[in-house]
Parts: structure tokens; C-alpha cells; sequence
């Protein structure tokens, strides 16, 4: 008997019942299977919905196309990790501040998945029969380098912290297959090394990791299944397709290419910031953006950041840099007032120093846009179903960053209009108005975020984490634009081809340890 995982037998999939309902992928699968301990890589820009697909997200047709195998005598376990950033919460601020709500738990309670309750009482209540084994739990906490962070609150973890916590979460239920998209997604090179080297020699069950066209394909990788928007291009051991790999790279760039060029040109998409044009002179002789002057953040006693001196000119471009966890989402938190510790005279703005009373959040917030992970896991947590691309790029006049209450009826012509600029010069016309937020793919969701924190023409853009997961022919326009981009700009990014060119950099490297350069 075959020991299959899962098997694929000439099925059409759809998300609906409805007999008008368009498939998920124009053409049957003829037949797919893996294998028990095979890993195997979802290759193109279909591979998060074959994840989906496999993950029995969907409707086969017909009904038995889609099988489980039977793998130690009962149904296999899917477990499916997706790119979902930190914690989702009501409010960005609520990572940095301790309150209770339905996450407020430990990272060891958050791993366990097995109990809800309060770290403040004694008693928990259990939501399942599942018992936990205790020696999984210590190696995957070993192996994932969770240790450390066992007893914290799992609100708090970092981005790179929260994808290891959850993929232990995901491993301790002793899954048959693991479907786990970008993999690498938000990880520093270390951290990306250690989650590499962990599914690597992780033998407990199938494997399967989405990458994009442009990622690089681990060794340790078995199989390869090519999927774009119809299905299944081509699939099978990795030798025996290595051929197709490099052609269908290829023909995919130029067949990007060729999307035709939108009229806008850059020049008019960003010629209404107040800075656009002004001479690097004039602009040299305004106050900071931001001046930070010894600046210190500690969580119940332990430092995160201690003594930081930086100064941000204005028109300024700089990459964030520093190792999961060093406290990059951190410091621009403080920046945005979305921490408590913000109102703190060491922080100076525009040559003014914020105390409480000197200004408030909304005032720091209008001038400022941004595109990060929080805000991602954010507005597709309490808008992702009910704005489309246009909406949701309107979202970024209000002056909040997290306002994301609906607003495109409001705007004038001229805001309107620029939307539409915007729009066109992505290439994203043709989907504009009907798709909803969260059916666009990661990468269009990534690139409306990315629209959406430039177009109030922010003096000070923040862009943490903003072309992670973003295919690379948007992701080279954005840079284009960000080229020209008069404002202060500071990036957050662990992958040097997704980094904007940046004249300077700062690195994190441990509290009160800090270098300061030029790139
Ligand atoms: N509310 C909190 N309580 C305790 N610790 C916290 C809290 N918020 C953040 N931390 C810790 O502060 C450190 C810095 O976190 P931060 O998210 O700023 O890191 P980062 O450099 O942005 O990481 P990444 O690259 O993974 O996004 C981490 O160790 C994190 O666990």
C-alpha cells in the first residue's frame, strides 16, 4: 500500500458550492502526491493557494479528487503556518502596553495551544483532550532557540520571535504534513539559518514550504511543484526538474516586463510633497525630523534600548538594521508614539522636544506613514473583508496610520484622482475596485499597504518589513519611486535585495551597543 500523505486525483477546486463559482485554478490537477516524510516546495505565484488547497481550504470536484492517506491508522493532521506577523491586535500600541484580552498568555501557553486563561490566576481551562509530549516541547523549544522567551507574554514577541513560536506551536501537534508559506520570510540571516537547519533535519513528517520566484530554493528541498495562477506547471523530484526552473524564471521577469508602462510618471505621483524640488541646501538647513538623545526602553528592568544617540535630517534615507528581536519595531514605535514609553523628552522632533503636552498623537501621526507587519495582521484583522484596494489605499489620508475607518467617498477630486495614478502605475486597475483585501495576494496586499503609507505625501515614511513577500516587479517599481522619494525614509529589512537604496545606516546590536554610518 502506498503510504501517501495526501493525493490529488484529476480535482477542480472552488471556494463555493455555487455552480457559477469560478475554480481557484482554471485547470484540473490530474494528480498530485506526497509522501510521507518528503519535503517538498510550492514554487510560484499559485503556491499559497495549493497550500490552501492541500490544507483542504477548498471544495473538490469531484468530491473524493482530494484524499488523505491513512497514516498511522487515522487521518493525517495538516498543519498550515502562514505569513501573519506579530500578534494580531485591536490597536498597534497594544504590543507594547499590558493589558488582558484573548492573547494575553505566555509564549510557553501560546506553544502548547492547549489552554486558555489568565498568567494571573492559578487555574487554566483546557480546550482540548491533546496531550502535550513534554519531550517534543523542550526539543522544538531547544531547536527553535524559544528558551529564552518561554515565560514571556506572547503579545510581546518580536516578528522573527513570533514566526519560531509558531512554527513549534504547529510542530508540537505532531502534524503528518507541515505546510508552512515563506518560510523565511522576517528572519534575520541567523534566525534563517537556525529555522533552515531545523527543517532540514526534522524527519517527523512532510514537508512543504512556499517560496516565491525569486527565493532561493533550499538543498534540503526533495520535490518541486511549480503553480501559477492556472496550476500546476510542473512537479516532481527535484533532479528531474531542474531544467524547467531557470526557464520558467525567466519567462516570468519578461512576461513582468512586458505589463505596459502606466502613463503617470514618478515625478507626478509624488510632485505634491512639500519637499519635492526643494534644493538639498535649503532642506539641510531645517530642524530634525527626529533626534534621539540618549534615549532608553526597559520591559520590567531589562533593557532593550539604552542610550541611543541618532539624529534623523530630514529628506534622510536609512536602513534600520539589526538581528530578530534587537528592538527595530521597538524604537519605531516610539517614533510614532505607538509606545508607552514615548512622551519622553529625549526624543526630539522637529527641534522640539515631546513631553506629554507638547504634542499629541495624532498630530506626530499626521505626518507620518508607514507600512510594517502590526499594521498588516491589523487592518486584515478588522477590514481585510470589508475594504477593497481602493478603499483600503484611502485609509492612508486619515492621519493615524491605524485609522482604517472607510473614507474614499470623502476625498476630494484631487485625492481621488492620485489614488487612481497610483493605481494605474501598479498595474492593479484591473482588480481595483471588487477585490476585497484579504483575497489579494500577500504581495498586492503588501503593495496597497506600501501605496497606502505614501499617498498623504508623509514628511516621514516607515517602511518595516514592507517588501517581504512582495513579487519582484512591484516590489522594483516601489523602488523606483522610493528612488526619487523626497521625505525622510526609514527601512526595516533582514534581505538586501528587498532594501531601498538607503544613504545611511543604523544597527542594533545590543542594548547600548549602536553603529552609525553611511551605506
Ligand atoms: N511588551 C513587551 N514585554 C516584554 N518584552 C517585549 C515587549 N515588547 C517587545 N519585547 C521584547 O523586546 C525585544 C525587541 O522587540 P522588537 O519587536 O522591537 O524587535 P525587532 O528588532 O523589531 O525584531 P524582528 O526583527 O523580529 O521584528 C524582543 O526581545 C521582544 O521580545
Amino acid at each position: 500500500m502506498s503510504n501517501y500523505v495526501v493525493r490529488i486525483k484529476g480535482g477542480l477546486f472552488k471556494s463555493s458550492l455555487q455552480r457559477s463559482a469560478a475554480p481557484i485554478f482554471s485547470k484540473a490537477i490530474n494528480f498530485f502526491e506526497i509522501l510521507s516524510h518528503e519535503k517538498w516546495v510550492f514554487w510560484g505565484p499559485g503556491k499559497s493557494k495549493f497550500m490552501d488547497v492541500i490544507g483542504n481550504k477548498y471544495l473538490c470536484e469531484p468530491p473524493l479528487s482530494l484524499s488523505y492517506g491513512q497514516t498511522k491508522g487515522c487521518l493525517p493532521k495538516v498543519e498550515v503556518v502562514k505569513f501573519q506577523g506579530v500578534m494580531p491586535t485591536a490597536h498597534l500600541s497594544a504590543r507594547y502596553e499590558f493589558f488582558k484580552d484573548e492573547f494575553d498568555q505566555t509564549c510557553e501557553k501560546f506553544i502548547k495551544d492547549n489552554s486558555v486563561g489568565s498568567n494571573e490566576v492559578e487555574y487554566d481551562v483546557k480546550k482540548s483532550d491533546r496531550v502535550i509530549d513534554m519531550d517534543l516541547y523542550r526539543f522544538l523549544l531547544k531547536e527553535l532557540k524559544l528558551e529564552d522567551l518561554e515565560k514571556r507574554w506572547a503579545m510581546g514577541l518580536s516578528n522573527g520571535q513570533m514566526r519560531r513560536a509558531r512554527l513549534a506551536r504547529s510542530l508540537l501537534k505532531e502534524p503528518d504534513i507541515l505546510l508552512v508559506d515563506d518560510l523565511f520570510l522576517g528572519l534575520d540571516p541567523s534566525a534563517a539559518k537556525i529555522i533552515s537547519e531545523f527543517m532540514r533535519d526534522y524527519s517527523r513528517s512532510s514537508i512543504v514550504i512556499g517560496l516565491r520566484l525569486q527565493d532561493h530554493i533550499p538543498e534540503w528541498c526533495t520535490h518541486i511543484c511549480c503553480v501559477n495562477e492556472d496550476g500546476i506547471l510542473f512537479q516532481g523530484k527535484r533532479d528531474s526538474v531542474e531544467h524547467h526552473l531557470k526557464e520558467v524564471g525567466n519567462q516570468y521577469y519578461s512576461k513582468q516586463q512586458g505589463i505596459s508602462a502606466s502613463q503617470s510618471t514618478i515625478d507626478d505621483l509624488i510632485s505634491t510633497h512639500a519637499l519635492y524640488n526643494i534644493p538639498r541646501t535649503r532642506i539641510s538647513q531645517m530642524p530634525h525630523s527626529f533626534e534621539l538623545r540618549g534615549l532608553n526602553v526597559s520591559y520590567r528592568g531589562e533593557d532593550v534600548i539604552k542610550d541611543l544617540y541618532w539624529k534623523i535630517p530630514p529628506g534622510s534615507k536609512w536602513h534600520i538594521r539589526g538581528d530578530n528581536g534587537t528592538g527595530k519595531s521597538t524604537l519605531l514605535s516610539l517614533l510614532t508614539a505607538d509606545h508607552p514609553q514615548s512622551w519622553n523628552s529625549r526624543l526630539v522632533e522637529n527641534g522640539v522636544p515631546r513631553r506629554t503636552g507638547s504634542t499629541n498623537y495624532f498630530e506626530i501621526n499626521r505626518k507620518i506613514g508607514m507600512s510594517s507587519p502590526e499594521l498588516h495582521a491589523t487592518i486584515l484583522n478588522r477590514s481585510g473583508k470589508r475594504l477593497n484596494l481602493v478603499e483600503t489605499i484611502a485609509t492612508g489620508f486619515h492621519e493615524g496610520t491605524n485609522n482604517f475607518t472607510p473614507c474614499f467617498d470623502k476625498l476630494s477630486y484631487f485625492q481621488k484622482e492620485l489614488i487612481m495614478k497610483y493605481v494605474k502605475f501598479f498595474g492593479l486597475s484591473h482588480i481595483s475596485g471588487i477585490t476585497k483585501l484579504e483575497d489579494l495576494s500577500v504581495s498586492d496586499q503588501k503593495l496597497v499597504l506600501f501605496i497606502r503609507s505614501i499617498i498623504k505625501m508623509p514628511e516621514i515614511l516607515i517602511l518595516d518589513e514592507a517588501f517581504s513577500a512582495m513579487e519582484t516587479e512591484p516590489m522594483r517599481k516601489c523602488h523606483a519611486l522610493l528612488e526619487k522619494w523626497p521625505g525622510t525614509v526609514l527601512v526595516v529589512s533582514h534581505i538586501d535585495e528587498e532594501t531601498p537604496r538607503c544613504d545611511n545606516f543604523i544597527k542594533l546590536i545590543s542594548p547600548g551597543d549602536y553603529k552609525v554610518g553611511n551605506v
